[in-house]
């Protein structure tokens, strides 16, 4: 199937017992970084972890680098070249920074100590870690442990990253500080980034896929997908019973999608509007602070 430094799935299904998660997705994957959107249980987690060949489909096809993970060599060789950030890595609070890396560069069979101690320290510094990697994780802000999880998907310089709503629970300035990581770490490489933060799409991705139950709903750039809102956003002064979604803002007007009224105040759409007009499902009317 796919070649080059591409991931791929083809008609890709995967069920847990009753559920069905992927319902015959395809898609594949270039350089750069594509932002994958979608509610909860969307099949966000399932994708990646397919991708990362963490899971077998049920049916369909995977090829991540040229290469069919269906045979254990392969596989192998796969996971050698590929970054996989899951959603919790399994962090042991007891181990280092250093020494949390260093144990999943040696299942990524880095054998040598002293190259693999090298590419330790290379990822720490390249997360902006260099000086805390003596210290325990348990004693790091959650911030730094998701930069410790960073470092180790970045061991051995991967051509594809698997990210799994990496910014979660980040606080703004630590977000932006990753979002350049991401930005950066997408020159040359091919990055999925799964993510609820409508935001950091429309920052860093050239590319947006929109997965709903278990489908590809949307796969555009994130100017098209904000354009999907173009003139259905609309503000007023009190809330507007006809809007599909409103809110009020920190001054005092509501902000309204859906079909706007004759001669309304149209506003400039968001990713986030697009992407809830696209969905259908627009929240309850909702206060902002
Ligand atoms: N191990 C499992 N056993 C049973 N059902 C599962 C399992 N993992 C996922 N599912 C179900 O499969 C569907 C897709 O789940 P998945 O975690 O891939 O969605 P997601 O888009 O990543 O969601 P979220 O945004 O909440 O992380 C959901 O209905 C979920 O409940």
């Amino acid at each position: 199937m796919a070649g080059g430094d591409t991931a791929a799935v083809r008609n890709v299904t995967v069920r847990y017992r009753g559920t069905v998660a992927l319902n015959s997705v395809s898609l594949t994957l270039s350089e750069g970084v594509t932002g994958l959107l979608g509610p909860n249980g969307a099949g966000k987690t399932t994708l990646l972890r397919t991708l990362a060949t963490a899971l077998v489909p049920d049916s369909g096809d995977v090829a991540v680098l040229g290469r069919n993970p269906g045979s254990p060599g392969r596989r192998q060789e796969i996971r050698r070249n590929l970054g996989y950030l899951p959603q919790s890595p399994g962090f042991h609070r007891h181990f280092t920074a250093f020494e949390f890396v260093d144990y999943l560069a040696i299942l990524k069979e880095i054998t040598d100590r002293r190259r693999r101690h090298d590419e330790v320290r290379r990822v720490l510094a390249a997360v902006g870690l260099r000086d805390e990697r003596g210290k325990r994780l348990k004693a790091l802000s959650g911030g730094m442990r998701q930069r410790v999880a960073l470092a180790a998907a970045l061991v051995g310089d991967p051509r594809v990253l698997i990210l799994d709503e990496p910014t979660v629970g980040l606080d703004p300035e630590q977000r932006l500080r990753f979002r350049e990581l991401i930005a950066d770490l997408g020159v040359g490489r091919t990055v999925l980034l799964s993510t609820h933060q409508t935001e950091d799409v429309a920052a860093l991705c050239r590319r947006v896929v929109v997965l709903d139950r278990g489908e590809v709903r949307y796969d555009a750039t994130p100017e098209r997908l904000s354009g999907v809102a173009e003139g259905r956003v609309w503000f007023s002064t009190e809330r507007d019973p006809r809007a599909a979604a409103g809110w009020r803002t920190g001054r005092g007007t509501y902000r309204n999608i859906g079909s706007p009224p004759e001669g309304a105040r149209l506003a400039e759409p968001s990713l986030e509007d697009g992407y809830l007009l696209l969905l259908g499902s627009v929240p309850e009317q909702r206060e902002a602070a």
